[in-house]
């Protein structure tokens, strides 16, 4: 199996002593992320349409802007019980050293009740590419030109 020699190093930190024990990693040899964790007290009960931003207890400082964190719902979690990401996906910034926060939201229709601890979304490190932008007149041609939103139909 492929790996990175130089497979990144992330800087954690740990704002909550409890989440010693529940440190993200990847389950598998081949998992594309790692699990998140609620940091809450006592359980959370999200109502039908209900939003809420959970602690991660966890602030992860990525420092290389060549990379970005993505915060992604977990697919049992959304298909089952329809508890998905307020902000649909979270993007973390390689300069971000704050909390990780998660926003939990109940898209279903029945109220679920988040554990303190639960797994609650994945955290994915992805390459990302700064670019500069440059004011032109004209584009060079391309196969494509302006078409777009199904201007090639649906077949
Ligand atoms: O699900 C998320 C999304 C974002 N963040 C943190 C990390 C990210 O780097 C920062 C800012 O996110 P974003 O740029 O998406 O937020 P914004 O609403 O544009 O606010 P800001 O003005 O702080 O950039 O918030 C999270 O902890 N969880």
């Amino acid at each position: 199996m492929p790996t990175f020699p130089d497979r990144p190093r992330l800087a954690v930190k740990l704002l909550d002593e409890r989440m010693r024990d529940y440190m993200p990693h990847y389950a598998t040899a081949g998992s594309a992320g790692m699990d998140l964790r609620a940091l809450l007290d006592a359980p959370l009960t999200l109502e039908p349409g209900d939003c809420e931003l959970v602690r991660t207890g966890l602030a992860i400082h990525i420092a290389d802007p060549g990379l970005a964190g993505m915060v992604l719902p977990r697919s049992g979690l959304g298909h089952k019980h329809g508890i998905v990401l307020g902000n649909l996906v979270g993007l973390i910034d390689s300069d971000y050293q704050g909390e990780l926060m998660v926003s939990v939201w109940n898209r279903g229709d029945t109220s679920f009740t988040l554990e303190p601890f639960e797994r609650l979304a994945q955290y994915v490190l992805v390459p990302v590419v700064q670019a500069d932008l440059e004011v032109v007149d004209d584009f060079d041609a391309s196969a494509r030109g302006m078409g777009g939103f199904g201007s090639s139909g649906r077949h």
